[in-house]
């Protein structure tokens, strides 16, 4: 199995060419890449998500040794080292010839999807005629692990509000923002925002498995030029408009993001999070659902079920793509 993800910087002297391995190409102003270097340099330049996407891979081994499986998996990043071009040569030398390849994006669209199909092309181009055959297992959204390990997570940041906050509290899901025109690729079903109408999907679902039935869905961390239209609210006006209509606390859901890597330590924990103390408001962050022992469980699941050929054990009627060998659009119309 190929562990795929992000990557992120390790040191100081990492994040400029980390940051410009990210946005090559992609149109980001360099003041915004000032700005986010300057987020990372906050935490001495180390982003979190290496050493949780490492954390995620012993407990995807274990839930695998446990289940009597034998699979390596090897880890691999678009943005930074170990990079996937590495890995995969890796992977041939080791004589692999094919791979299950796990993304740590819940999601269809660009950035989640098709761009890791992208980087399996890539990797694949650089390791040449040896270079295994990869199989990327499907987006997983609304499976019902990674919404119970969510909903899990939004009931334990309720119970840690302030006495009497939780009866008035809001829940809020975030997620990252895309450019409009991203978002308004058509999907599997030939429908646009499919990204959008995913993490719709599958905020409702959360809050519902939550016992909760008022909530929003707003959005974090955009980038790109200020002329360019990306998904909004952001979180930080939506937490002001709320301060206005008289909300005394937030419980913020990362839904976006599987692990606690910087969007979520700067972007909630400080912005979200300054923002809510600057009003007198409450608020208290979720956790990701990484660490929960259902997403490995989720992991070997997703791998079995692509094995076996079974149909997906899914809580929404979205179609969940992203299933696809070697980067090929995994159907027509598809996200990917
Ligand atoms: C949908 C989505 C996900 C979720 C799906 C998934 O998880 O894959 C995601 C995850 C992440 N985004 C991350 C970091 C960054 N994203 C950037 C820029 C961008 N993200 C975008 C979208 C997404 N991003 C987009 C449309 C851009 C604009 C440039 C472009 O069109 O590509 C930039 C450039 C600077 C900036 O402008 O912010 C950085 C540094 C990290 C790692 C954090 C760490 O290091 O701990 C993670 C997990
Ligand atoms: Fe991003």
């Amino acid at each position: 199995m190929l562990f795929l993800s992000f990557g992120g910087p390790e040191g100081p002297e990492d994040v400029r060419p980390f940051l410009e391995n990210v946005t090559r190409g992609r149109g980001v102003p360099p003041e915004r890449l000032d700005e986010v270097a300057e987020h990372y340099l906050h935490f001495g330049g180390v982003s979190p998500i290496n050493r949780l996407n490492r954390d995620m891979i012993k407990a995807l081994e274990t839930e695998l040794a446990d289940a009597g499986v034998e699979l390596p998996v090897y880890f691999g990043n678009r943005n930074w080292h170990p990079v996937v071009e590495d890995t995969v040569a890796r992977m041939a030398e080791d004589g692999v010839g094919r791979a299950l390849v796990f993304a740590t994006s819940a999601w269809g669209g660009y950035s989640g999807c098709k761009q890791y199909h992208e980087d399996i092309v890539r990797a694949r181009e650089s390791v040449g005629e040896r270079a295994p055959d990869l199989v990327k297992l499907r987006q997983f959204f609304d499976h019902p692990e990674f919404v119970a390990a969510n909903a899990d997570a939004v009931r334990r940041a309720l119970a840690a509000l302030e006495p009497g906050q939780a009866e008035r509290a809001r829940l809020v899901f975030t997620a990252h923002s895309v450019p409009l025109k991203a978002d308004d690729q058509p999907g599997a079903d030939g429908r646009p925002q499919w990204y959008s109408r995913q993490v719709a999907e599958a905020s409702r679902l959360v809050a519902e498995e939550a016992g909760i039935a008022d909530y929003d869905v707003v959005w974090q961390s955009r980038s790109g030029p200020p002329q360019v239209p990306w998904l909004e609210p952001d979180i930080v006006d939506h937490i002001e408009a709320l301060h206005g209509q008289g909300t005394p606390a937030v419980v913020v859901s990362p839904i976006g993001f599987v692990s606690d890597h910087l969007e979520v330590i700067w972007d909630l924990d400080n912005e979200a999070k300054d923002k809510a103390a600057e009003l007198g408001m409450g608020f208290v962050r979720a956790d990701t659902a990484g660490t929960d022992p259902r997403f490995a469980k989720m992991i070997v699941e997703l791998a079995a079920e692509h094995l076996s050929g079974r149909p997906p054990r899914k809580l929404s009627l979205l179609a969940a793509a992203g299933c696809s060998t070697n980067g090929e659009p995994c159907a027509p119309g598809c996200c990917c």
